[in-house]
């Protein structure tokens, strides 16, 4: 079945996984330095990620959701700990097999928009499905952009763009190739309430439509009501789990984390 779009449903993409949790981590541990001046950015943390699951990540600076988020990802490397992506142990993985695993099954959407100044967004957008030599769904395409609101600045390039739209361009670019996992780190730091907001509408889709699974860092409690549920951090550890989260439950959280 496919919805009015010819896009697939849920169960489609879903169904191509058969894994309960699309990420996992136990007892993950990462500390910098040694001696007196170690830090341990992240201090024990075991957590899953369900396909389809919108997750947002809190808690004050220096915490360690970025350490985390960057962990999970397999940007960086445990000190200790297991971690596993859409059913692949990411411990002990080789550079070319990590790279792959990023490139087919996880979008990052980072502060950085990486966006490739000489082309168009559109071109930004397909780039990464041209070059794996993926066909670009034009409908989606559209589905994903209209969402997003950048369907009319689409033959335009990043310079003349502002920074919410080259923002979204990259989010867009994150969705089409539909990766597993979306990891978004601060995605509405830079932008304004009604731009923030079609992003985040963006992410939500991905997730409940397209069961796609969303983790993102913010420091916004708006921004995280659109998630399933929080994770407040603290001192490197998972401090509380909030699920459908609201901004009164999220401050109520944040506040006893940072008296
Ligand atoms: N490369 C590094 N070397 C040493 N310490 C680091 C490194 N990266 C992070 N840290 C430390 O680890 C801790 C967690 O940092 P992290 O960036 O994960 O926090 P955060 O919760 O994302 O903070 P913020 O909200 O300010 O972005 C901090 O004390 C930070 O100084």
């Amino acid at each position: 079945m496919c919805t009015a779009g010819g896009l697939p449903t849920v169960d489609e993409v879903t169904t191509q996984t058969t894994y309960a949790d699309m990420v996992s981590c136990r007892d993950v541990r990462k500390t910098y330095g040694t001696g007196e001046s170690t830090v341990r950015a992240v201090d024990g943390v075991s957590a899953d990620f369900a396909a389809g699951e919108f997750t947002a990540i809190m808690g004050p600076s220096g915490s360690g959701k970025t350490t985390l988020m960057h962990l999970l990802a397999g940007l960086d490397t445990p000190t200790e700990g297991s971690i596993s992506v859409a059913g692949t142990s990411l411990v002990g993985l080789d550079d070319r097999s990590l790279t792959e695993l990023r490139r087919d099954r996880i979008g990052f959407v980072f502060q950085a928009f990486n966006l490739l100044p000489t082309l168009t967004a559109r071109q930004n957008i397909t780039l990464p499905l041209r070059l794996a030599g993926r066909p670009v769904d034009a409908a989606q395409l559209r589905v994903i952009t209209d969402a997003l609101q950048i369907g009319d600045r689409l033959e335009h390039r990043p310079a003349e763009l502002s920074g919410g739209q080259q923002q979204r361009v990259a989010v867009a670019r994150a969705l089409l190739a539909q990766p597993s996992v979306v990891f978004a780190d601060e995605p509405t730091g830079a932008l304004d309430i009604a731009t923030g907001r079609a992003l985040l509408g963006g992410l939500r889709d991905a997730a409940q439509q397209y069961g796609q699974t969303i983790i993102m860092v913010t420091h916004d409690p708006g921004a995280a009501t659109y998630a399933d549920r929080v994770l407040v951090m603290a001192d490197g550890r998972i401090h509380d789990e909030l699920r459908r989260p609201s901004r009164e439950t999220i401050l109520a959280s944040l506040a006893s984390v940072t008296v």
